[in-house]
């Protein structure tokens, strides 16, 4: 279960892309991001929500970590794939989100799970940007088992798509832009 071992992967990020730069007034190295939307199933207060924290690393890294209980297993004592996928989108969200400032949503989302993660460890997860494209943002995430210098676990890689505000008041609920204001109340008086 050696991280060296190689696997085959396409050319990342897989279109020419820009450097991605943060927003003048994206958050800095050491700031705790705040929950984006307080309904959020990653970073929100719901009930059985992932509840997420996140903080901004050096050189526009997000790191964020995500702790594995019985809630989340799919075999017994192992966490379900699908939902360690979600904590990476929230992760990798977050750091398009508060970094970029601009309103993004998944597009695609790509997840190598190369160890097991059992019920009780912590995944310390580092996401970064990787460039963007017009709308195209890229991104990917590294999960280590326990430490911020553990085994890697899982990996991701996440095209995010450059959205309207509109997205969301015509798609989710009408009143979506005070919800999110509800929340943060500065964050989504930007212009996208
Ligand atoms: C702001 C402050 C934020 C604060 C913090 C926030 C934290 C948030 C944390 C939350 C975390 C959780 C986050 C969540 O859970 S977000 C929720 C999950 N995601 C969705 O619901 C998205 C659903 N999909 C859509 O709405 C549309 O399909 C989108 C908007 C994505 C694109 O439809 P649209 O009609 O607008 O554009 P387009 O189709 O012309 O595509 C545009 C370009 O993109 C390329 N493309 C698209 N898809 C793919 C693909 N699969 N593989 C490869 N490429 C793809 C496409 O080829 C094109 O490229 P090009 O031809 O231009 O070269």
């Amino acid at each position: 279960m050696s991280e060296e071992r190689p696997r085959q992967r396409t050319p990342w990020p897989p279109v020419p892309t820009e450097p991605p730069t943060p927003h003048a007034q994206a958050p800095g190295p050491g700031t705790k991001l705040q929950v984006h939307y307080d309904e959020c199933f990653g970073c929100g207060e719901l009930d059985g929500g992932l509840h997420m924290r996140s903080t901004v690393g050096e050189h526009a890294h997000v790191h964020a970590e995500f702790t594995v209980t019985e809630a989340h297993q799919g075999a017994p004592g192992l966490a379900h794939g699908g939902l360690l996928a979600c904590a990476f989108d929230e992760a990798l969200g977050s750091a398009v989100g508060n970094l970029l400032q601009r309103p993004a949503v998944t597009g695609k989302l790509e997840t190598d799970f190369l160890r097991p993660v059992p019920v009780g460890s912590t995944l310390f997860i580092t996401a970064k940007l990787d460039g963007t494209a017009g709308r195209k943002i890229y991104a990917s995430a590294d999960g280590r088992l326990d430490s911020a210098d553990g085994p890697i676990a899982v990996r991701a890689r996440a095209l995010f798509v450059e959205v309207a505000f509109e997205h969301f008041t015509s798609h989710g609920y009408a009143d979506a832009m005070e919800r999110f204001r509800r929340t943060r109340p500065q964050t989504w008086d930007i212009n996208p």
